[in-house]
């Protein structure tokens, strides 16, 4: 069994449905009165995939433009990045370009791109057609998905076509990820803003220190 490990850092403009996403794989709930995220929130999500786990350290940025400076932060040493849009919202897709030049070069090292539409349970209100949202990714080199936090459309997958290329990398380039040893503790999320939660991980000693 191989044990790798990632970082995964969650791009957007507020409100798109960043942390809403992260907290649908974890807990399989949704809510509509969400408070906006603070800095970053940091969750750790473990994926088996044919017998080998992947170890996700998932970075859920803030949307605000007050945070927007704290972001190479977070995305520095990423090994994915999902850059979330919202359908309904065409800004919020437009916005995703300043992000891709942001991640330029990143790209050429290695980083994978997920473009994420989310919200699309509301496909009467949408505002960025599928097929623009698919070319953009193609040309961008990310793979492009539709998601919904609300009714759990394409979640599992987003987080399996990360947690597949990251095996595959890891079979390529064995120095692209780490090889983590010993068996982690389970699930546990560590927020680094002013959410409430646990700190419950102590092989995570890297997240304190990456704090905001
Ligand atoms: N209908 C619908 N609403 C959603 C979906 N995802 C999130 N929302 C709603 O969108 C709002 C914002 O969601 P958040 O998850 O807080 O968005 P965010 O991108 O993390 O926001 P910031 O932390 O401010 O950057 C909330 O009211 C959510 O309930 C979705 O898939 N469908």
């Amino acid at each position: 069994m191989k044990i790798v490990g990632a970082k995964v850092v969650v791009l957007g403009s507020q409100g798109v449905g960043k942390t809403s996403l992260v907290t649908r794989y974890e807990t399989k709930t949704f809510s509509r009165n969400t408070s906006s995220t603070i800095g970053a929130s940091f969750s750790h999500i473990v994926i088996v995939i044919n017998g080998n786990k992947v170890r996700m350290q998932v970075w859920d940025t803030a949307g605000q433009e007050r945070f927007r400076s704290m972001a190479p932060m977070y995305y520095r040493g990423a090994h994915a990045a999902l850059l979330v849009f919202d359908i309904t919202k065409l800004q919020t897709f437009n916005d995703i370009q300043t992000w891709v030049h942001e991640l330029s070069s990143r790209v050429g090292e290695g980083l994978m791109l997920v473009l994420v539409g989310n919200k699309c349970d509301l496909d009467q209100r949408r505002e960025v057609a599928r097929d623009v949202a698919q070319q953009y990714a193609a040309s961008i080199g990310a793979i492009f998905l539709e998601t919904s936090a609300m009714d759990e459309t394409g979640i599992d997958e987003m987080f399996e076509i990360i947690a597949t290329e990251m095996l595959r990398k890891s079979d390529d380039v064995d120095s692209m990820v780490h090889v983590y040893s010993p068996e982690p503790a389970t699930k546990s999320t560590i927020v680094l803003n002013n959410s409430a939660s646990s700190l419950n991980d102590s092989s995570l000693p890297q997240a304190q220190n990456s704090c905001c």
